[in-house]
């Protein structure tokens, strides 16, 4: 057995779930484990086999409605008679016993199958004999294996009382029965029943559903045991539900408080009422799995892991709730409302699981079960009618397909900024919260959202406390010479940014000109692979829709086509909350209401635009601007080469290359826009400037700038083979330009300017050889920005300016840049 937690203490309790119990393998294993335990003493406490409980509920459900029980019941027979013959070298005495205690099952189950409505006793005899039957096979065993085992029978000892709060134990008749019994058995190591106990009259009973950890926790307390080690087969704890949040991890350590929050809604931690023994004790309970007992699980003690990382541990996620909500301008300042609403739900048995109430008292709302709301709704309009009918109160509304999500850590108390950051966390995932609770205490900030976001939410909260990575659903459009370097620089990154960074990004989705492909599994980014299976019939409206699908709290749209068609969608997606980064400048010199519309819907919906590529490719440009204007400086002009291509162009052009063979190059080295004609054109620098005017607060248009054409005329409409056909008529007039410029001492550099005043302008100019244009090198962009403040010596940004790696390097720093304001760790 694995190390345990404790050396030696004097007695170790060590409870078994139906998981750990569920055939003759899992038995042996779970013998193994506690032979190996070295405890001077030790209380071994088991549930039904797996599937038991369940399956006896059922047959007391069939036999009562009249159905055939008899079949079921031959097959539970059968299997505990299976499993004591794989199980034990001499099986015959308990195969004897399992026949005596289901001939006992069947005789109850005929008494329901007559009466047809069986009373509680009886119910509660048939519900408690899988535990009977589980721990006679597994105390057989042991016994088989040398182990000096006596068996227990809860029933025996074990006196509890029935009542509204649960079963509650006769804590001195249960130490007498206990002592009585112990006369008789004086052995140190006992197996126990769980689930099962008496009532004070002494008819048998349970503990209620999932009650066997409270009886762990009741016989460790009555065998004055030092440890509870409760057994399934989970890793203890962990910080979510992991079937919505697969990164989560398992708590090393929580407190008694910290375990009763996260108990609540089901969380199927730990049941709350098996806490009640232990925090009177202060009884450590370690959660442990059966399968993995070398990993050391969850330890609850009263003072929970301090070291703790954040102030949150987990997280709880409850759905199928309503949002029941009471609001009336004759509520306010009244006395004794909230009295008469919780009294209204108590009388009709309704649980309440949530309540929040504003400070002006104009409304007061709960969240109940699904399916007590029509309940708790009539309850409350009769509970108010004559409010109702005097329209003091307006009305009582229902809301549906609420879930519930709460943080839980005993750090948040006193921590400022930890409801501020769930929030944020939500809103970023695009969640809206319909009510929020948080007790005094500070341990627990709970919040009613609508179910359709309970996974996106959970996430989101998830990673914003550090519990795991912040998970980005992307989409890949126009994988043509930068979209393709940009998945190979992601698809190089993805492991190191999970593990750095917490920064978990899942490829959904790639589109080209012609094609989509959706991706369901997500987690590897073999694009390559990927887009050698059959396209999806999705558009971009559907890429979209498969994006926002995935649950994932955010969603990244990333265009590195050229194409005005897809800057079209930009404003719908960043209205539906799809965070846009792109190199292409469609959007961003595009028309003017476009643009706005673009503005309008990222500021409404939070949803981020990013572009820092579309001006310097890699370069730094847009942000040195924005940096500038938003520390309250203002722009005099702005003088560059925006060209990486015609940079490289002026730069190589020495009249030995014909020009036309030049553009060849550039284009085949992916320094030209698509259509080399655009660089040419003069049309690629003007977007720059209208990209940089309009972050200014100009309202520039492409039409506004005085572009300088160098195609020559009847090149401009020819189809772009044919451009690039007929490129060396490009030779003569540029040869002439060179050689008209060199006379002059001068070199040629095609220049973009900008003023204060919007005047905007892009041209071919010959400039003197020692002008600091002059000296760039290949594609080197070089903008120079003179502002109030650097108005003697502008402050100039320079670098390579076009190239699939450096553009592809621009947009992957806006997408980290987005995933840090996002909250990811960079
Ligand atoms: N190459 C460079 O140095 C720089 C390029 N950029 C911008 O990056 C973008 C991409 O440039 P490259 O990769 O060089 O071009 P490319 O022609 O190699 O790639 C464009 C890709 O977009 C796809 N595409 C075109 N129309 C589409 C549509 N309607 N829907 C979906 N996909 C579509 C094409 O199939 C192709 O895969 C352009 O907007 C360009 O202005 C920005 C800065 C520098
Ligand atoms: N073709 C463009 C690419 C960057 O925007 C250029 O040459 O600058």
């Amino acid at each position: 057995m694995a190390t345990l937690p404790s050396a030696s203490p004097s007695c170790r309790a060590h409870k078994f779930g139906g998981s750990s119990l569920a055939d003759a393998s899992c038995i042996r294993h779970v013998a193994d484990l506690v032979l190996a335990d070295d405890a001077e003493r030790q209380i071994v406490i088991t549930s039904a086999m797996q599937g038991t409980t369940d399956a006896l509920v059922a047959l007391a459900e069939t036999a009562a409605c009249g159905g055939h029980w008899h079949e079921p019941l031959t097959r539970l027979r059968q299997r505990h008679l299976d499993t004591a013959q794989a199980l034990l070298a001499r099986p015959e005495a308990v195969l004897a016993q399992i026949d005596r205690h289901c001939d006992e099952l069947a005789a109850l189950l005929h008494a329901v199958a007559l009466l047809r409505q069986p009373g509680r006793a009886a119910l509660e005899r048939i519900h408690g004999m899988g535990e009977v039957l589980s721990t006679l096979l597994l105390h057989a065993h042991l016994r088989e294996r040398g182990g000096d085992y006596a068996l227990l029978d809860a029933r025996d000892v074990l006196v509890v009382r029935q009542t509204d709060l649960g079963a509650l134990v006769d804590w001195d008749a249960s130490a007498r029965l206990l002592a009585d019994w112990r006369r008789a058995h004086p052995q140190h190591r006992v197996n126990i029943t769980g689930f099962i106990a008496r009532d004070p009259d002494g008819f048998p009973t349970t503990l209620g559903r999932n009650g066997s950890d409270y009886s762990a926790a009741i016989f460790a307390s009555l065998f004055d045991a030092d440890e509870l080690h409760l057994w399934s087969d989970v890793d203890g704890v962990l910080s979510a539900d992991p079937r919505i949040v697969p990164e989560a991890v398992p708590l090393p350590a929580l407190s008694y408080r910290e375990a009763c929050e996260l108990a609540y809604f089901g969380a199927k931690v730990i049941h709350p009422q098996t806490l009640t023994p232990a925090i009177a004790r202060n009884l450590p309970i370690l959660m442990r799995n059966t399968f993995n007992p070398a990993f050391p699980g969850t330890r609850i003690d009263a003072d929970g892991d301090h070291a703790s990382r954040g102030p949150v541990k987990g997280l709880t996620l409850c759905s199928q709730l309503a949002l029941v909500c009471l609001e009336g301008t004759g509520l306010i300042g009244v006395p004794g409302t909230a009295e008469r609403v919780f009294a209204a739900l108590h009388a009709a048995r309704i649980s309440v699981v949530m309540i929040s109430q504003g400070s002006s008292e104009h409304s007061i709302c709960c969240v109940v079960r699904d399916a007590d709301a029509q309940a708790a709704c009539d309850a409350l309009e009769d509970a108010f009618a004559r409010e109702l009918a005097t329209a003091q109160v307006q009305g009582v509304t229902v809301q549906t397909g609420i879930s519930v999500l709460a943080a839980v850590g005993d750090g948040m108390a006193g921590t400022p900024g930890v409801a501020a950051r769930m929030f944020e966390a939500l809103a970023r995932a695009r969640v809206n919260i319909r009510a929020i609770a948080q007790g005094a205490s500070e341990r627990n900030i709970s919040v009613a959202i609508d179910s359709s976001a309970a996974a996106r939410a959970l996430r989101a909260v998830h990673a914003a406390f550090w519990l795991s990575p912040q998970t980005i659903a992307l989409a890949v459009i126009g994988p043509g010479k930068v979209g393709s370097a940009l998945l190979d620089q992601l698809q190089s990154a993805m492991p190191r940014l999970r593990e750095r960074h917490a920064i978990d990004l899942r490829l959904r989705a790639l589109a080209s000109r012609n094609a989509a492909w959706l991706f369901e599994h997500d987690d590897a980014c073999d694009w390559r692979a990927r887009m050698q299976c059959p396209p999806s019939a999705a558009g971009l409206d559907g890429l979209a829709a498969h994006l926002l699908d995935a649950h994932l709290p955010h969603a990244v749209i990333i265009d590195c086509s050229a194409s005005d068609s897809v800057a079209q969608h930009y404003p719908a997606w960043l209205a539906a909350g799809i965070h846009v980064i792109t190199p292409n400048k469609q959007a961003g010199a595009g028309p003017l209401a476009r643009y706005q519309a673009i503005r309008t819907a990222q500021a409404k919906s939070g949803a981020r635009f990013r572009y820092e590529a579309t001006v310097g490719a890699g370069l730094p440009v847009i942000s040195t601007l924005r940096d500038l204007l938003d520390t309250g400086d203002t722009l005099i002009a702005i003088e560059g080469i925006l060209s990486g291509t015609l940079a490289w162009l002026f730069n190589s052009f020495d009249g030995q290359t014909p020009f036309s063979e030049l553009v060849r190059q550039a284009h085949a080295l992916g320094y030209t826009e698509p259509d080399p004609r655009d660089d040419l054109s003069g049309m690629d620098v003007a977007r720059k400037l209208v990209i940089l005017a309009r972050e200014c607060g100009l309202s520039l248009s492409l039409q506004d700038v005085e572009v300088e054409n160098l195609v020559p005329e009847p090149l401009r409409e020819a189809d772009r083979d044919r451009f690039l056909a007929a490129l060396d008529t490009l030779d003569a007039p540029m040869q002439a330009r060179l050689d008209a410029a060199r006379r002059q001492g001068c070199v040629l550099r095609y220049v973009a300017r900008l003023t204060h005043d919007g005047q905007a302008s892009v041209a071919l100019r010959a400039l003197p050889a020692d002008h600091a244009f002059a000296h760039l090198r290949l594609t080197d962009n070089c903008v120079s920005f003179t502002t109030r403040r650097y108005c003697d010596n502008p402050l100039v940004v320079q670098g390579p300016g076009a190239g699939p790696e450096v553009t592809a390097a621009g947009v992957f720093s806006d997408l980290l840049r987005l995933a840090g304001s996002l909250g990811a760790a960079l």
